[in-house]
Parts: C-alpha cells; sequence; structure tokens
C-alpha cells in the first residue's frame, strides 16, 4: 500500500468492556472502522449504544482492551493527542475572550505569541469571526461560539478532527446555516472528520459515510454512502435515505 493510500484514521478489531456492579459489560466485540483522507464519517447511534467510548478509543484517550488505532497507518492505540477533539458543547471559558480561548490549545503547547497570532488572525475571516475576537462568549451567538470552538479544534490539530454531535445543539435555522457552513469548508479544506451524532439530518447534511452503532456488544450494523449531489438534498432520495437509517435505528 503507498503512502497516498494509508487510511487517515483505521479502528482495527477493537474490543472492549466495563466492570458494573461487579459485572462485565462488553461494549465493544471486534469493531472495524476506516476513514479515508479529505472524508467524513459520521456514526450514529442511540444513546448510551458506546459512541463517546469509541471516539475516546479513536482519540487515544482510552486505551480498547485489544485492537488496534491507527492514524496514518502509524500504531496511535491510547496514545493522545493525535487528533482535534470537540465536545458537544463548546465549552469556551467565559471569562476569556474569543480570541484567548482559540488561541488556548496553542498557548498549552508553548507556542510563541507571534505564531499563535499568525495562526488565528488569517482565519477568522473564514469562521466568520473576523469582528469577534475581542468579544466575550456571552457576547456571540449559539453558530457563532461554535465556530470559534471549531476554529480552536481546527488549530489544535486538523489533521484528523473528531466532532461530537457538532451543532445539534443549535435552533433550526442556525444548524441549517452552520450545515451549508461546514459542508463547504470542509470540501474546501480537504478536511477528514469522524462525528458522532443521534441526528439523522446532521449526519446526513454533513457526511459521506454513516455508520450505524447498535446492540450489546455494539457493531456497526448497517453502512450508508451519501450522494454528494447539491440536488440531493431537496430530493425525495434524500428523504428514502433519512428513512432508511431511521429503520436501521429501530429494527
Ligand atoms: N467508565 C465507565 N464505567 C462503566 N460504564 C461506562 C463507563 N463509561 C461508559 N459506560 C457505559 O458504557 C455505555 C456507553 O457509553 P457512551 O457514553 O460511550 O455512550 P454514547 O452512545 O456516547 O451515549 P450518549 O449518546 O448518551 O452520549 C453506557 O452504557 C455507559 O453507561
Amino acid at each position: 500500500m503507498s503512502a497516498d493510500t494509508v487510511a487517515k484514521l483505521q479502528l482495527i478489531d477493537i474490543h472492549h468492556d466495563f466492570v458494573s456492579k461487579n459485572q462485565r459489560l462488553p461494549l465493544f466485540d471486534g469493531i472495524n472502522l476506516t476513514v479515508d483522507t479529505a472524508k467524513v464519517v459520521a456514526i450514529i447511534g442511540a444513546s448510551g449504544v458506546g459512541k463517546t467510548t469509541l471516539f475516546n478509543i479513536a482519540a487515544g484517550i482510552l486505551s480498547p482492551k485489544s485492537g488496534q488505532v491507527r492514524i496514518n497507518g502509524a500504531d496511535c492505540t491510547g496514545v493522545a493527542g493525535n487528533v482535534g477533539y470537540m465536545l458537544q458543547k463548546d465549552l469556551l471559558l467565559p471569562f476569556k475572550r474569543v480570541y484567548d480561548n482559540i488561541a488556548l490549545p496553542l498557548v498549552l503547547k508553548n507556542t510563541p505569541k507571534a505564531q499563535i497570532e499568525a495562526a488565528i488572525y488569517p482565519r477568522l475571516a473564514l469562521f466568520g469571526l473576523e469582528k469577534l475576537a475581542m468579544n466575550y462568549p456571552h457576547q456571540l451567538s449559539g453558530g457563532q461560539r461554535q465556530r470559534a470552538a471549531l476554529l480552536r479544534t481546527y488549530l489544535s490539530n486538523n489533521e484528523l478532527m473528531l466532532l461530537d454531535e457538532p451543532f445539534s445543539a443549535l435552533d433550526f435555522v442556525t444548524k441549517t446555516e452552520m450545515y451549508a457552513w461546514f459542508h463547504n469548508f470542509q470540501k474546501t479544506q480537504n478536511l477528514t472528520c469522524l462525528i458522532i451524532t443521534h441526528d439523522i439530518d446532521e449526519a446526513i447534511l454533513l457526511a459521506d459515510e454513516i455508520y450505524v452503532l447498535k446492540g450489546m456488544p455494539a457493531k456497526f450494523t448497517h453502512h450508508f454512502l451519501v450522494p454528494q449531489q447539491a440536488e440531493f438534498q431537496q430530493s425525495v432520495a434524500y428523504l428514502s435515505l433519512k428513512q432508511a437509517i431511521l429503520s436501521a435505528i429501530c429494527q
């Protein structure tokens, strides 16, 4: 396999369990997943199925009982710091200005001030934050806060971004705008993202591929490819795909 064809992220035969009330709770019994460069893969599943745990394993925050996490072909199992990770809630620090919130991961890496400025200022416009950098988070709308959190994640690591329910907490109109903005941003920047969500529309509107995670131990029961033509979103085929995913989750 040449370097160009190595997947950005591979989860290989992941097994994991928890012990609860002296009982072993098998969570994963051989999960496999590949995320190719410049693609967005969404994992959709019911609450408690194991999405966050799988994300923590992919991020290296949690070591699986067995199996391997490969990033760019290298074994990164249980090794944190190789991905950008954005949690569901934007988690901006309320007492810090937007700029300082965005700069935080770079400050923690002891990046020189001039380098931080050079990383942030040219990108503010891309994230629609050019007039807001000196504001505090409470002065921003939900969508603006989420874009600030995304820019922070992007600057911490944009090789591979893991996004937990990136926009589902927003109101319908803001969410719809954010889907269009993110889709365009991801495609123009060739970002590679793994997303977890409960929201079928979020999965279809953001992802190239969708996996349904189900059962206990959980496994991927269905895999859907999302057509990428612009007219797809207004088509009957969109509704059919949504229905098929819903059936897959509820079956
Ligand atoms: N540290 C832990 N010890 C014991 N059980 C745990 C632990 N962490 C998670 N679990 C259990 O593992 C299962 C999966 O949890 P996880 O948070 O990964 O699910 P999820 O799909 O992300 O849920 P949600 O969508 O509600 O956030 C749940 O049943 C949870 O109670």
